[in-house]
């Protein structure tokens, strides 16, 4: 039998040596080239069974490859690398037929399994359904880099040809809307309307006529007939944010509209085809709402088709630089002076728990935009900010004579103040587990930074298992591996 092989075409010397070796390794034949035209050759010729190529080359884009590749060898799979790792580029990918996407830098021991899947799956070639509208480089909708926000573009790019209900769970701040918003936009309801409604912000006796629309005389104080976010939502997507909040009423009427596909308004009897794309969100945890008995279990399963967890800033602090940056340029667009952040003020921004997300984060950028006098922000006006408008950190009773930096006290500072947000925020079930994360997360992150991101190393030090470790690191959305590129 002959080995598969795999073309490689990236016109960085470094990463074709590394891919080579470890394509080799695996077992693979590897022909390797910096140029697309090349690359382009050898798929007319019939050579290789996989193709890895990079975006940016010398003389042609790796993505418009894609296509033309599609057209003489539909069997073929393309991997696309990317430096630019941004929503664009993977939707982008996505829609030409790009096999799968992976940011730089990447895992290796990623890399392999995506290649081994490639040559293992048969293709689908959704993504030729329908010509999508070029996307083009507009300002991005969603900053961040972090690996946790690649998952969540991955996602969001894989479903820009169907019309699958989407649940987005995450924090309050996390950006649910702004994902919801992105799934829109890249989607093929593009053109339509996209309408939110927000449960939490709706009396609960209006939810039901907000939804559906009403009838004029339906109740009391409807004079007119009223158009509901449904109808308004036709041929677009319905944005239902914070749906663990919907009275069960609703939610008993909004099961029976998903399963007929058609609704009536309060007070009228026609029916009105529903057609609307469904995005659904909430910070609350559903499961623990089904099981008090507050959340329908069914209607959870119509509308968790594709789950997305988003995850809080704080698991995702290699995205606060560039967001804070963000801020700072749109301040700055919107006529505020220009300013910059001092890298020890950056550090510190980093550091930050941020338990109101990325809305906590753009708040403080345009406060200090606005405020601060000088034209670069440092670690002092941080500080004075934090110790401003973060919420008082319990005073802990420490035994006199201890010495106060040392380890057991720190900790305890940090579960005092968990405590006291837990207490603030009525939630249970999840100290022991935030707890453990707090300490767990810098544990992996240093010792990734001692090994200089060898993982076999730190799970060495650490006396765990490699897979363990990889999980963890996964979970916690730890930017620190092995990287290539
Ligand atoms: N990844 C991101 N890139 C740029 N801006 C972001 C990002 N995430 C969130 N934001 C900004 O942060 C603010 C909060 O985001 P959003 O309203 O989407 O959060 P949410 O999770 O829906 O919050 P809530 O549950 O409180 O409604 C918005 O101004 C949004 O533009």
């Amino acid at each position: 039998m002959t080995l598969p092989t795999v073309l490689v075409a990236d016109d960085d010397r470094s990463i074709r040596t590394v891919l080579t070796q470890a394509l080799g390794r695996a077992g693979y034949q590897v022909r390797a080239t910096s140029s697309a035209a090349t690359l382009w050759r050898w798929v007319e010729d019939g050579e290789g069974d996989v193709v890895i190529t990079d975006v940016i080359m010398p003389d042609e884009n790796g993505l418009d490859l894609i296509p033309r590749i599609r057209r003489i060898r539909p069997e073929l799979p393309v991997i696309v690398m990317s430096a630019q790792s941004t929503l664009t580029t993977a939707v982008q990918a996505t829609q030409r037929g790009a096999f799968e996407y992976l940011p730089k830098p990447f895992d290796l021991t990623d890399l392999l399994a995506v290649v081994d899947r490639a040559l293992k799956q048969p293709l689908v070639i959704a993504a030729q359904a329908e010509t999508p509208k070029a996307v083009s480089d507009e300002p991005m909708p969603l900053i961040g880099r972090s690996p946790a926000m690649q998952e969540i573009y991955r996602i969001i790019a894989r479903l820009t040809t169907t019309d699958l209900t989407v649940m987005i769970n995450g924090e309050s701040g996390a950006g649910k809307e702004l994902v919801a918003r992105a799934l829109h936009d890249y989607g093929r309801r593009r053109t339509g309307p996209f309408v939110a409604i927000n449960m939490a912000a709706i009396p609960r006796e209006l939810i039901e006529s907000e939804l559906f629309g009403h009838e004029r005389g339906a109740f009391t104080g409807a004079t007119n007939r009223h158009i509901g976010r449904f109808e308004q939502a036709a041929g677009g997507t319905l944005f239902l944010d914070e749906i663990g909040d919907m009275p069960p009423e609703a939610q008993t009427r909004l099961l029976r509209v998903l399963q007929e596909g058609e609704f009536t308004t309060v007070g009228g009897r026609q029916p009105i085809r529903a057609n609307a794309r469904i995005v659904a969100a909430t910070h609350r945890d559903l499961r623990a709402l089904i099981r008090s008995g507050q959340f329908r279990e069914d209607l959870f399963y119509r509308l968790n088709v594709v789950p997305i967890r988003l995850p809080p800033l704080r698991e995702r602090p290699d995205d606060i630089p560039v967001l804070a940056q963000h801020f700072l340029n749109k301040a700055q667009s919107e006529g505020l002076p220009a300013k910059t952040v001092e890298p020890a003020a950056m550090a510190l921004l980093s550091s930050y728990r941020w338990p109101g997300n990325v809305r906590e984060l753009e708040n403080l950028i345009r406060r200090l935009a606005a405020l601060v006098p000088q034209p670069v922000i440092s670690e002092e006006i941080i500080t004075q900010e934090f110790t401003e408008y973060a919420p008082p950190e319990e005073p802990v009773a420490a035994n006199p004579g201890e010495d106060s930096d040392n380890m057991s006290s720190v900790v305890e500072r940090h579960i005092a103040r968990l405590l006291t947000s837990l207490r603030e925020s009525g939630e249970e079930g999840v100290l022991y587990e935030r707890a453990l994360a707090e300490l767990e997360r810098p544990l992996i992150r240093m010792t990734l930074a001692e090994t200089r991101g060898n993982q076999i190393r730190a799970a060495a030090l650490l006396g765990l298992n490699r897979n363990t470790l990889r999980k963890k690191i996964r979970e916690h959305g730890i930017g620190v591996q092995r990287r290539v590129g």
